[in-house]
């Protein structure tokens, strides 16, 4: 069937102008036409972006209201793009547009034609969700946002919720683990990513329970989740949404959920002597994001200001640490962390590997068939390792960009490409590692200084050097604080990360201080895993492609999409910058 056929065409009225309107199995169109009956400008919108229609001149926000005498009035909500002052991504608005008919036949015929498109042409679209909001993310706003922003919207597109605003850490992770979910589409988090890991556990591990798997053996492909996950921004970081969105933004992500978008993600799981230890998107950061997070636990009340000052706090403290990284490269030929790119909406590096990591799914060839040998004893001499004192030794499965950092940790990774970027920062003298930090913020190239070394990889490695016993009996100790249940294996899911943090900040106060006034600092630092403390330094991790989908669709090309300057200093080098689609 021809998609682009008309199904329906006439002459509409938007307030004094006349339209010619149409709507075809992908596109509703209205052309303005002048007095002569001549083409002004056209105005298309994707069936797909159609957020609802309604009889009658309404509008939703910020209240509901009906207009009265109009029965010959439709109105036809749906996704307007504006650009975002101070992010690279776009932002989406509720656009709405109230057309008028000449008869109250014809609307009631326009009425059904756009509904029977929207059905058919959405089908991903979600009915059914689980709302969890965290009430102390962020600025304290999650409920606030909701309400105000976000369920008007889910109301419009015909969308019903259950919502349940957490009580307690780790209740969304627990209810998505054990509860009944007939009948959802998707999970959604309000709040920032501790929230959204609580629903990132919780959907993997249903996952695998589900399919009989182990969560444990870092060998094992683990099963991919059919059970979408949107965030409502409303944290003190929002990197997850942030780097699969482009902006963080309630309105953005609620139009991106009511249309079903579909954006799959890597991730990363972190193992302890063959247990599961968590699970991670953005950030594995050992030496300075550890010690950051360890440093903001004690102050909270600050909000998300906490990461700036105890950011600088950390910073005057001057540390670093001795470890031995170990990683397995990821295939150079197919992209690298300095090419230059940017994962963007529709990137080719994330489709192709979609055929790799999926090499039986309809369509995929299976010439990549054989990929998780790799964790195999005759792969071992692929291993690399790099022995030394680290200022920061970071992974992240995708670019990990934020409001603080809005190019990332990693400006080209990819979002869906199976592999992660390792960063390692050696120890270097405080205004280097400062000039380090503050590439972040802006377009200059954090890896192009010389104690940088960034590489795409498969999985890491990390121990301490062999022979610093002081160093193991700390890690040991805090191996039992991190409570482990009494098969030793699963590391204790309830309450083991507060007791850590309750023990690091006895132990942090005294650190820190050493750190600014005398010669004895801390010999072994913390891993911060997407905000949260390890109770591990000794670790092994591995990416798992594609393992989850978010409502999301990537970062869309907004024109203000910077790239870096590519080696020979152009900024936009369409041969060897602009790899993208
Ligand atoms: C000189 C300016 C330096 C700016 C450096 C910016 C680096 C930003 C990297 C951001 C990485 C983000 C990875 C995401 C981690 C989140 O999962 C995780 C949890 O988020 P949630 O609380 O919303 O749940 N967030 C974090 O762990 C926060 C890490 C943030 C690190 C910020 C560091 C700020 C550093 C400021 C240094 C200032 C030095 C000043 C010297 C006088
Ligand atoms: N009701 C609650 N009370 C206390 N902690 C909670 C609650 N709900 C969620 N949490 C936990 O709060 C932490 C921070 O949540 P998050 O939404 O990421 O906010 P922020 O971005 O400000 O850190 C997460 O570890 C999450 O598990
Ligand atoms: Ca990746």
């Amino acid at each position: 069937m021809d998609e682009d056929l008309v199904r329906l065409e006439s002459s509409l009225w938007v307030g004094k102008k006349r339209y010619r309107a149409a709507l075809t199995g992908w596109h509703l169109n209205w052309t303005e036409l002048d007095k002569k009956n001549r083409d002004k400008k056209t105005v298309s919108v994707p069936v797909s972006e159609v957020i609802g229609v309604e009889e009658g001149r309404v509008q939703v926000l910020p209240q509901r209201s009906v207009a009265e005498d109009t029965d010959r009035e439709f109105t036809v909500f749906y996704v307007k793009r504006s650009s975002s002052g101070s992010s690279y991504g776009l932002l989406w608005r509720l656009g709405r547009t109230q057309f008028c008919c000449p008869s109250r036949d014809l609307r009631d015929q326009w009425m059904t034609q756009l509904r029977i498109a929207l059905k058919t042409h959405s089908p991903s679209r979600p009915h059914r969700l689980l709302v969890f909001i965290n009430p102390f993310g962020g600025k304290k706003q999650g409920r606030q946002i909701y309400h105000s922003l976000v369920a008007p919207l889910f109301e419009l597109a015909g969308i019903s919720s259950h919502v349940v605003v957490t009580e307690r850490a780790n209740q969304a992770r627990d209810h998505i683990l054990k509860k009944d979910l007939t009948g959802f589409d998707g999970v959604v988090c309000v709040g920032g990513d501790g929230i959204f890991s609580e629903l990132l556990h919780g959907v993997i591990g249903r996952t695998q329970q589900e399919a009989g798997l182990s969560e444990h053996d870092p060998s094992l492909t683990l099963q991919s989740c059919d059970l979408h996950i949107g965030i409502i921004p409303a944290g003190s970081t929002d990197c997850v949404c942030f780097a699969t969105v482009g902006v963080n933004d309630p309105v953005t992500s609620a139009l991106h959920i009511i249309i079903g978008d579909s954006q799959p993600l890597d991730v990363c799981s972190v193992h302890n002597c063959s247990s599961l230890v968590r699970y991670s998107v953005s950030l594995v950061g050992y030496g300075f994001y550890g010690d950051v997070l360890a440093e903001s636990e004690r102050h909270r009340w600050m909000g998300p200001l906490r990461y700036d000052y105890s950011g600088a706090m950390v910073y005057l403290s001057n540390r670093s640490y001795a470890g031995v990284v170990q990683y397995l490269p990821a295939d150079s030929q197919l992209s690298s962390p300095r090419d230059n790119t940017r994962c963007l909406s529709g990137c080719s590096v994330c489709s192709k590997s979609t055929e790799r990591l999926f090499p039986h799914s309809p369509g995929a060839s299976s010439l990549y068939s054989s990929h998780f040998s790799q964790f195999s004893s005759d792969t071992e001499g692929e291993w690399v390792s790099v022995e030394g004192r680290f200022r920061a030794v970071s992974l992240t499965c995708m670019s990990s960009s934020c409001p603080r950092s809005p190019l990332g940790l990693s400006p080209s990774a990819h979002l869906a490409d199976g592999t992660g970027d390792l960063i390692i920062v050696r120890d270097t003298h405080p205004l280097g590692f400062l000039t380090f930090l503050h590439r972040h913020t802006s377009t200059e190239d954090q890896f192009d200084l010389p104690f940088v070394d960034v590489h795409r990889v498969k999985a890491v490695r990390f121990s301490l050097p062999t022979g610093e016993e002081e160093d193991k009996d700390e890690e040991r100790e805090r191996v039992n604080d991190g409570g482990m249940t009494e098969e030793g294996k699963r590391p204790c899911r309830s309450g083991s990360h507060k007791h850590l943090v309750e023990r690091r900040e006895e132990r942090g106060q005294k650190d820190f201080l050493c750190g600014l006034c005398c010669s004895k600092a801390p010999t072994v630092s913390v891993w911060n895993c997407d905000g949260e403390i390890l109770p591990h330094t000794e670790i092994f991790c591995r990416v798992h492609g594609q393992l989850v989908r978010l409502y999301a669709r990537g970062i869309e090309d907004g024109s203000a999409t910077p790239t870096r300057k590519c080696r020979d200093g152009h900024r936009n080098c369409k041969e060897r910058c602009v790899l993208n689609n």
